[in-house]
């Protein structure tokens, strides 16, 4: 009955009132503001998806591009019930239709659409900036395993691209398949890796805590063949983080390196194959005595065109160390670097050390239980679906040390039979175990590896002497491998 302009007053004041007394507290969060783009309210949506999925009754359905998840989002006026730290949160989604624009420089959606948090008066300081924090946060991490992640390696000339395209890495999408499950090694070890990695990627407080920059190292050490990359790969899957596979013979200096570190993101492991084969490893002193990575060709030879101004390759170990633990390796955050080698003996002991390396890990020969995977993954053998009593069973857990074989071996051999009956195809397998463990005691002990290449008993004891210790070793500054290139 009152006239519109009283009407107003009075709702404004009723309002008011409301709110004096009320116990609860709401905040408005508009998806613009101003101009701008509330970041804010996009993160609340995707906050709320994660759990809009369960309780609400009517949801919108969205798909990012590049992206391999479907978001859920909260149709109009749906509400929904949120904890935080033990206080109740409610959500409203507004959405109102926008009055008819007039003249705008910037043509602005037909909705309006907001959030609405209401929490109690007294939980005020539980959720403000806290609760919101976390918002933004868990928003981040959600957007992040949404997307696809990359590998990244740096090319050749990647000095020339980093001055004038300002990033020195390339990337392609990360695809590659190989996850903890299928990777083939003994249960335990891969638990302890799997609860190390889930350790680090969750320990933003300890790291806080202790003073340490947020980073880990990992040496993964064996014989080619026996799974090095393909653990990197089931890494980057278990924590859903970018790889950055780091090329050394293409990086000329010391400068070089520490840029393309600094281009590097936070969540990522930054991998370096084949250690040894990649930098001089004795030398740490560059500044007296640079040691060329690469031999600069001979005047003599006819065959080498000579650039005449070719800038020594200078980069170093004492480059390379400062680069996995120097100031500049906690630029970014929570960052794994992965070496690989086929030789850890060759490797200085300051690059093992812990801080470094933290973690020494021995891919080795295919053990019975990595076999076992292995007869999962590419036969379908489930556990018990061969007669543990049988002939077989036992032939193939006697054989299968003694004829050192590596997984990646073993795996061929069951690509070649996979379409054969489960049972022959382990017979078959068996009788290749069989052949290579008689050849090895004629040639009296030496082994050969897939590859033809022949490694002598002794050096090979040495890659494995942490094996026979029972476990991988938490680097202690690499004594163990050092003990070991001194038995070589
Ligand atoms: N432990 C393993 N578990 C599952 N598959 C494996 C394992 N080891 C090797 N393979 C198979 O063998 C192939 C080669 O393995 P990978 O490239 O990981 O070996 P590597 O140790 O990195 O060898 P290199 O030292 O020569 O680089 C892979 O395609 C993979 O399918
Ligand atoms: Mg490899």
């Amino acid at each position: 009955l009152l006239p519109p302009e009283l009407r107003f007053a009075a709702t404004t004041v009723l309002q008011r009132a409301f709110l004096c007394f009320s116990s609860y507290c709401y905040y408005d969060i508009t998806e613009t503001d101003g101009m701008s783009t509330n970041e804010l309210y996009h993160s609340v949506q995707l906050y709320l998806s994660r759990s809009a999925s369960v309780a609400a009754t009517h949801l919108s359905l969205s798909r990012g591009l590049n992206s391999s998840a479907f978001t859920f989002g909260l149709s109009s006026h749906d509400r929904l019930v949120d904890t935080f730290r033990g206080a109740t949160a409610t959500w409203e989604h507004v959405v109102t239709q926008r009055q008819a624009q007039t003249f705008s420089w910037r043509p602005l959606p037909e909705e309006k659409r907001s959030f609405t948090l209401r929490i109690k008066k007294k939980d005020k300081p539980l959720f403000v900036p806290a609760y919101l924090d976390h918002i933004m946060d868990t928003a981040t991490e959600l957007r992040r395993r949404s997307q696809d992640r990359l590998l990244y390696t740096n090319s050749r000339g990647s000095a020339g691209g980093m001055e004038s395209r300002g990033f020195p890495w390339e990337s392609v999408p990360f695809k590659h398949p190989s996850t903890f499950e299928t990777l083939a090694m003994d249960p335990e070890r891969k638990q302890l890796i799997m609860a190390d990695l889930r350790d680090f990627a969750e320990g933003k407080a300890f790291y806080e805590k202790t003073g340490r920059a947020w980073k880990r190292g990992y040496l993964l050490y064996g014989p080619p063949g026996t799974g090095k990359s393909s653990m990197i790969a089931a890494m980057a899957n278990f924590l859903g983080y970018d790889v950055y596979d780091l090329e050394l013979t293409e990086v000329s200096t010391n400068s070089e390196l520490r840029k393309l570190l600094m281009k590097t993101t936070s969540k990522s492991i930054i991998v370096i194959e084949d250690i040894d084969c990649s930098i001089n490893l004795t030398n740490r002193g560059p500044k007296k005595s640079p040691t060329p990575l690469i031999d600069p060709p001979s005047p003599e030879d006819p065959n080498v065109a000579v650039a005449p101004a070719a800038a020594p390759k200078t980069i170093t170990l004492s480059g390379l160390l400062n680069f996995t633990d120097g100031l500049w390796s906690c630029c970014g955050s929570e960052r794994i670097f992965v070496f690989t080698t086929n030789h850890v003996e060759k490797l200085d002991s300051a690059l093992l050390r812990s801080g470094r390396m933290d973690m020494h890990i021995l891919m080795g020969y295919c053990s019975f239980p990595a076999l076992k995977i292995l007869m999962k993954n590419y036969l379908g053998l489930e556990d018990g679906e061969l007669d543990e009593k049988s002939d077989l069973w036992a032939g193939l857990a006697a054989a299968i040390d003694e004829a050192e074989i590596t997984p990646a071996d073993v795996s061929e051999i069951l690509i070649k039979n996979r379409r054969r009956e489960k049972p022959a195809a382990a017979a078959e397998l068996l009788e290749v175990l069989k052949a290579r463990v008689e050849k090895r005691r004629k040639e009296g002990g030496k082994i050969s590896s897939g590859e033809g290449v022949e490694v002598e008993e002794e050096e090979k004891r040495a890659l494995d002497s942490p094996k026979e210790s029972g476990q991988d070793t938490e680097s202690d500054g690499g004594k163990e491998v050092v003990a070991a290139a001194a038995a070589l």
